[in-house]
């Protein structure tokens, strides 16, 4: 029996995605022996946290009341007690920042190895295999483990789990030596661009490269006020100083998973498709119908971006 330890995300108040997409990975892993998944939540509003965590598939849900955001000693020293507690074979984070930035530590701590950035995982019930992305997407490498082990799992590479599930909620009452906290969450500033989080959008505008020139991008602009989209876009316009760090998508940018995801004048790159990939539905507008973006597209607008993008806000406009 494989047992999974899996631990929720959260800042500023909200869940992580990538918290619902790890309770579907460790379901699969530890339904492959026959084993139960826990979650951890730890820190914040734990109690509405679990009550949004307990979705199908979650066997117990342990909470750990202590301060309000992500502190790596805090999250360090609970997942260690909860580790020598449940004896869990697989300990699930998310690759965020805060996974990434405790899993090698708890990892070192339990002795244990650990595997990061994980896009796929199928255990035989002797093995675990990990399946990783290297060279920007372009190669695909698997590592083999057999024994406990760390593993941090990519958002949007497994869907998030849904329903509403029959967990027990249990209160875990960590031993937190405050003495080893050596530091703590005092505030947030946000990069340029304010508030906004294009991986909360449920619809995103992105624009790319070939929108050619900054003053061409009140068109864009236009078309997402249409939509009631929120704008995104690819790193040359990043890169260009023409919209803040917070709005570009890929590999170096942000993961986003919206319903809709309109890509104008983006080929495609792979570091560029990383960060879109799990969009439900994506739409290409593209003079160039062998853009790589093209073999993900649902729908594919070949045409000039001048042409179409008028058309479509003269249709959705009022
Ligand atoms: C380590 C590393 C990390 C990276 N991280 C990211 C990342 O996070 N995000 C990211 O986006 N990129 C990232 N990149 C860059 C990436 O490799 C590509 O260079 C980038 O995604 C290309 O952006 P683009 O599609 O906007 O531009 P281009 O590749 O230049 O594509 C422009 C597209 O516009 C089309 N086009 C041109 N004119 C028109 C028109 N009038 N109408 C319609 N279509 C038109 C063209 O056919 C073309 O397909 C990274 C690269 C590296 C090395």
């Amino acid at each position: 029996m494989t047992d999974v330890l899996a631990v929720a995300d959260h800042r500023r108040g909200e869940l992580r995605d990538v918290s619902y997409e790890s309770i579907t990975a460790g379901r699969q892993l530890a339904d492959e022996t026959g084993g139960d998944l826990h979650i951890a939540v730890i820190s914040g509003t734990v109690d509405d946290f679990a009550a949004k965590l307990n979705r199908d598939g979650v066997d117990t849900i342990h909470t750990v009341s202590h301060g309000e955001e992500f502190n790596h000693d805090v999250y360090s020293q609970a997942i260690t007690q909860l580790y020598d507690e449940l004896a869990p074979q697989y300990v699930l984070t998310p690759n965020s920042v805060n996974g990434l930035d405790y899993a090698p530590a708890i990892a070192n701590e339990l002795d244990l190895p650990v595997v990061t950035d994980t896009v796929d995982l199928d255990n035989d019930g002797e093995t675990l295999v990990a399946t990783r992305e290297m060279y920007g997407g372009k190669v695909e490498t698997t590592t083999e483990l057999e024994g406990d082990a760390v593993i941090t799992i990519r958002g949007a590479e497994w869907p998030a789990a849904e329903g509403t599930g029959d967990a027990t909620i249990e209160a875990f009452d960590a031993d937190i030596d405050e003495d080893a906290i050596g530091s703590t969450v005092n505030g947030f500033e946000e990069v340029g661009g304010g508030d906004v989080d294009i991986s909360e959008a449920d619809l995103l505008v992105s624009v790319g490269r070939g929108i050619e020139e900054e003053e061409n991008l009140d068109l864009i602009r236009d078309l997402a006020d249409a939509l009631g989209a929120t704008l995104s876009s690819s790193r040359p316009i990043v890169d260009n100083g023409w919209l803040p760090k917070n709005r570009q998508v890929g590999q170096s940018g942000k993961v986003v998973t919206p319903d809709v995801y309109i890509a104008i004048g983006i080929s495609g790159a792979v570091q560029h498709v990383a960060g879109m990939k799990g969009s439900d539905t994506i739409v290409a507008i593209n003079t160039d119908p062998n853009a790589p973006i093209m073999d993900i597209a649902d729908y594919a607008i070949v045409d000039d971006l001048f042409d179409v993008v008028p058309e479509l806000i003269d249709e959705f406009d009022g």
